[in-house]
């Protein structure tokens, strides 16, 4: 469901962020408000500070400058594993997936945030890792379902085509029941339909599983479909913010990415 009452703590909140790799500034004063229940799109021509902007909110790359506010929570400079602790998955723009496991298996180490660390720990506590592993195997199976993977569960991740790949990174995520999602291009080498089934994903991922998102994409249609607001970025400035019809019609936009050669549609 869309947010409806703006006073609400915002899902995500990032206040003046700045990140600079030597003498490059990769993202200046970029400000970014999400609200619960949205799919909030992030685009931007290739090198525009996207990926850069998604590893200082899930804690790869924290920011020089600025803060990131998580439920109304400070996690600036937060460790990745402590981030998804709270409630934070992402998928990768290069697929990581490991080669020589099975679907299953891969999507199975999405789990790893829910349970308990350590062979002592376990062995001493052994019924309570079982009772982990039984609730974790259920939530696999619960997503396997969802994003109809049925068919490929089994197989050697590296033998299924990119769309399935992408899919099986996307249920990776979805086990860690999480409640702010990154997408790093979701649809990216696939087809119209893989597309279609991965927007259609997205959607029921935000209407049955309470998930709000922040989507890198260059497919436009894609960010225009389905995502409530927009944001754009070029040369780590920000510089457009708002729905997609609005946003799309900016000058500057225009101008910086859509009639730039990156654009796809
Ligand atoms: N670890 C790093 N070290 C040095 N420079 C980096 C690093 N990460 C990103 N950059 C630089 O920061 C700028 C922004 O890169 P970033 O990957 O965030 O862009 P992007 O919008 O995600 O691009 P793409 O669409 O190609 O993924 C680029 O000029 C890039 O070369």
């Amino acid at each position: 469901m869309k947010a409806s009452n703006a006073a609400a703590v915002p899902a995500l909140e990032c206040r003046g962020l700045e990140r600079r790799f030597g003498g490059l500034v990769a993202l200046k004063d970029a400000n970014l408000r999400i609200e619960r229940g949205e799919i909030f799109g992030l685009v931007g021509p290739n090198g525009s500070g996207k990926t850069t902007m998604t590893n200082a909110i899930t804690g790869f790359f924290p920011p020089q400058v600025g803060s990131i506010w998580l439920n109304g929570r400070d996690i600036t400079g937060m460790a990745p594993h402590k981030v998804a602790a709270l409630g934070v998955a992402r998928t990768f723009q290069n697929l990581a997936l490991f080669n020589g496991m099975s679907v299953l298996d891969n999507i199975l180490l999405g789990r790893h945030i829910h349970m308990k660390p350590g062979v002592a720990k376990t062995a001493l506590y052994w019924w309570l890792g079982r009772k982990d592993e039984m609730v974790s195997r259920l939530k696999v199976e619960e997503i396997i379902d969802f994003l109809q993977l049925q068919s490929v569960r089994d197989e050697l991740v590296d033998s299924i085509p990119i769309g399935l790949k992408k899919r099986v990174e996307l249920a990776r995520a979805l086990v860690a029941e999480p409640s702010f999602l990154v997408l790093d291009e979701p649809m990216a080498g696939m087809n119209q339909e893989e597309k279609e089934y991965m927007a259609r994903f997205i959607l029921d991922a935000r209407a049955e599983r309470n998930v709000t998102v922040l989507l890198i994409e260059h497919h436009m249609d894609v960010i225009t479909g389905i995502c409530d607001r927009m944001m754009v970025l070029s040369y780590g400035e920000t510089i457009g913010t708002g729905i997609p019809a609005d946003v799309m019609k900016d000058e500057r936009v225009i101008k910086a990415y859509l009639g730039g050669a990156h654009a796809k549609h």
